[in-house]
């Protein structure tokens, strides 16, 4: 019988991960609102069609280092970012980057469903249309229904592609919220608390979703809930007054934790 010691399964797991490759990192990143620092020299990988989960209490900095992935930063004034951040090995800072392709590599799912005022097929075939990935109205309807798919919306939706998208319901919204990053064929995701304005069946089927969007994607998520953390990343990373106390395998995390800090968190002793 081969029983393994802790220590072993550590290393194991540890080998497994250095086996993935690096999609995003980010050195020494510190951020700035005006005088007031909210991010202290995180130091984080993302790695390839990995889930990984950023975890700790309010105001702890998630929101804040999620947006520094894509630059989201940029639209809030006075907003400052030190350090650096990689795609690829690129670093997204560059002054050369065109931040809207950016962002296309790199798409968002916000908190509320933010569907535009238009139908749902014109959610969904907008970004494509602006970046120039459909040849054809038949190639945009493919894209469309392809992102319809992988959003896991198509089947309710296919017969109602011109109704409007606010129309539908807030996990419907959240899926063609979601449909819409798809379209224009990421390579991250980053979801900011995407089920917290969906109930239970809604929050069950985004999570599904976001299983089997990681065979095709990197996912960055921010969560409050600690059994989503767990239910649907690979990786966690631990948050705690704008510090990255630890990032780790998500079991282990939530088992057997480095630091106690995140021992306290996970036990709900603050935050
Ligand atoms: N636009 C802003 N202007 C000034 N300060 C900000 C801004 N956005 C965030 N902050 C501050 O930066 C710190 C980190 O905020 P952030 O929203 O990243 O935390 P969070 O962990 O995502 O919190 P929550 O879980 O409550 O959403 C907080 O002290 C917050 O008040």
């Amino acid at each position: 019988m081969n029983i393994m010691t802790e220590a072993a399964t550590e290393e194991l797991l540890e080998k497994k991960m250095n086996a993935v490759p690096l999609k995003m990192v980010g050195k020494d990143v510190s951020v700035y609102y005006g005088d007031k620092r909210a991010l202290y020299d995180v130091n984080l990988n993302v790695r390839e069609n990995t889930v990984t989960a950023l975890i700790g209490p309010s105001g702890c900095g998630k929101s804040t280092f999620l947006r520094t992935l894509n630059r989201m930063n940029d639209t809030i004034d006075g907003c400052r970012v030190t350090g650096s951040i990689t795609l690829d090995g690129d670093d997204v800072y560059d002054p050369s980057i065109d931040v809207v392709e950016l962002r296309a590599r790199v798409g968002m799912v916000f908190q509320k469903p933010n569907p535009f005022p238009k139908t749902i097929y014109e959610n969904v075939a907008y970004g494509p249309r602006i970046h120039g990935l459909a040849k054809s109205k038949a190639d945009l309807d493919l894209v469309v229904e392809h992102s319809l798919q992988k959003a896991g919306l198509w089947n309710e939706v296919k017969d109602r592609l011109q109704e409007g998208g606010t129309g539908l319901s807030g996990g419907q919204q959240q899926r063609l919220c979601i449909a819409r990053a798809v379209a224009v064929s990421p390579e991250v995701i980053l979801m900011d608390e995407p089920c917290s304005a969906l109930d239970p069946i809604a929050t069950a089927k985004v999570e599904e979703l976001i299983h089997e969007l990681r065979a095709n994607f990197t996912i960055v998520i921010v969560t409050h809930s600690m059994q989503q953390a767990a239910r649907v990343s690979q990786r966690t990373a631990m948050f705690h007054l704008g510090n990255l106390v630890e990032e780790n395998d998500t079991d282990k995390m939530f088992t057997n934790p480095d630091d106690q800090r995140t021992q306290d968190y996970i036990m709900g002793r603050f935050g």
